[in-house]
């Protein structure tokens, strides 16, 4: 069996993956609030986990595995979007789901086994409240419950930082009713035109880390085997959660292993809504960069450091995939990826490792199609992007390979016949013409070679055969 090696937030070291059911293994993303599109950073968690999820099945078989990824449908985010926008809520949170899941399908990640909307596991929020109240971790005061951080030793243990450091550091919301700074809302108070429902402290709503606790316990039990999120997450958001769940049930282990991405940056910042230094994922495909071209960008730097995206990444991601397309066109998968693809993922989901075997697979295309659509790329259904190059090459009495090997002869030829002549100026026009037709060329010592890409113009190459 693959030992899959992950890097563990809690405990700061790579260590193998010991499923607690191995007939079952449970994994839970945070997903996002729903109230605007997703940004490109937001994109990054869900591709990720998305290869993690494909090669968890592929260890453990695909129907043994649970994938769960939330909607936070209530946030006062959304109640500002819909007061500036005089929206209904629900509106407003269902188209922002349908566009999330479009988005996410362009770039080709499959759909988590249960999408929880916090909405509905609104009981299950105040039966965990209750718990805690009832075992001396929370208080109920002035229609608010409160965490009390302090009742929970391993506060902090996650972040490996004191409680008096964080307070430190963290902008916490100072008001009069806490006990300590510290302490966080798992209940607070809602007016009439707020979203609310009853509780046993009055009409409200919960905070948003309860929410997380009360929905992977609901789906996936006290102990699960990873949490999956963002770095940004890791405090406040899953020490609350951690404090929560584990509070309420100290008999479970809650998350075993917490795996965190590291951040999208716009100049060394955090892309975020907030900061709006964001760009959306609907905005790259608009502009007609192929979902499948981000998914590459994003899958080619490892998960725990943190990239950028520029023009030039999306522009070598889509001549690589262009000419990969080209080569497996045609051709059957093979029935395994290439187990080095396997064994660079199951090394704390090395995909860049894992994109740079695919490099070396252009001499054996069905391979390289397997090992492709492992991490999700060369698949048909992100395929509409080079269709219609791919039935221009059809169309063509030739070739595009045997087209570009022929004219790679011709060059050779007369570059050697230049060389004697010292006059290069039938190489210069042949290059000149190819570059036209769209095709690099590339001139060494050890020879000459073509290379077909993006902006190849079939007509115009057919024309120099
Ligand atoms: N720049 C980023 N790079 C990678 N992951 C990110 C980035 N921003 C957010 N995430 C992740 O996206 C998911 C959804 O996050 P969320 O909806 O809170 O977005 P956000 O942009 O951080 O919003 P806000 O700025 O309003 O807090 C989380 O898992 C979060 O960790
Ligand atoms: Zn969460």
């Amino acid at each position: 069996m693959v030992d899959i090696r992950l890097t563990n937030t809690k405990t700061r070291t790579k260590h193998s993956l010991v499923p607690i059911d191995p007939q079952n293994v449970r994994l839970y993303l945070c997903g996002p609030t729903v109230y605007d599109r997703a940004h490109l950073g937001n994109a990054r968690p869900v591709v990720v986990i998305d290869v993690l999820v494909q090669l968890l099945r592929h260890v453990y078989g695909a129907d043994h595995v649970t994938y769960v990824r939330n909607f936070t449908d209530v946030d006062d985010k959304i109640n500002a979007r819909a007061a500036e926008t005089g929206r209904p809520i629900r509106d407003i949170t269902d188209e922002t789901i349908g566009w999330y899941h479009a988005d996410m399908d362009a770039l080709g990640a499959a759909r988590p086994d249960h999408e929880p909307r916090a909405t509905d596991y609104i009981p299950q929020m105040i039966t965990m409240i209750e718990n805690l109240i009832d075992s001396g971790h929370a208080y109920a005061v002035e229609g608010h419950v409160l965490f009390e951080v302090r009742s929970f030793a391993d506060y902090g243990k996650l972040s490996g930082r004191s409680v008096d450091d964080m307070i430190a550091g963290a902008r916490v919301e100072v008001a009069p009713f806490k006990r300590d700074p510290m302490d966080f809302v798992l209940w607070k108070p809602s007016s009439g035109d707020q979203p609310g429902w009853d509780s046993p402290w009055g009409y409200g709503r919960p905070g948003w880390h309860i929410e997380c606790s009360a929905m992977s316990e609901e789906l996936l039990g006290t102990s699960f085997d990873i949490h999956a999120g963002g770095i940004d997450l890791q405090f406040p958001h899953h020490e609350n959660e951690i404090a929560q769940s584990c509070c309420a049930h100290p008999q479970g282990e809650f998350a075993r292993v917490w795996l965190h991405n590291e951040m999208l940056q716009v100049e060394g910042k955090k892309m975020s809504k907030s900061l709006g230094n964001f760009f959306t994922v609907r905005d790259l495909l608009d502009k007609r960069v192929p979902g499948e071209v981000i998914r590459f960008v994003l899958l080619s730097t490892h998960y725990r450091k943190p990239m950028d995206w520029t023009a030039e990444k999306a522009q070598t991601a889509e001549d690589t995939l262009w000419e990969w397309r080209v080569l497996t066109k045609d051709v059957e998968p093979a029935a395994e990826p290439d187990p080095r693809v396997i064994e660079a993922l199951a090394d704390d989901l090395n995909t860049a490792g894992a994109i740079s075997v695919l490099y070396t697979l252009k001499d054996d295309p069905a391979k390289l199609l397997a090992s492709a659509r492992f991490l999700g790329l060369l698949r048909p259904e992100l395929g509409d992007w080079v269709a219609r190059d791919l039935a221009v090459i059809d169309s063509m009495a030739i070739s595009v390979k045997d087209g570009i090997a022929t004219l790679t002869q011709k060059m050779t030829d007369l570059r050697e016949k230049a060389m004697e002549s010292k006059d290069f100026s039938t190489v210069d026009s042949l290059k000149a013409a190819l570059t036209e037709a769209g095709v690099e060329v590339r001139m060494s010592k050890t020879g000459v070679e073509l290379i077909a890409g993006p902006r190849l113009d079939a007509a115009k190459l057919g024309a120099l055969l």
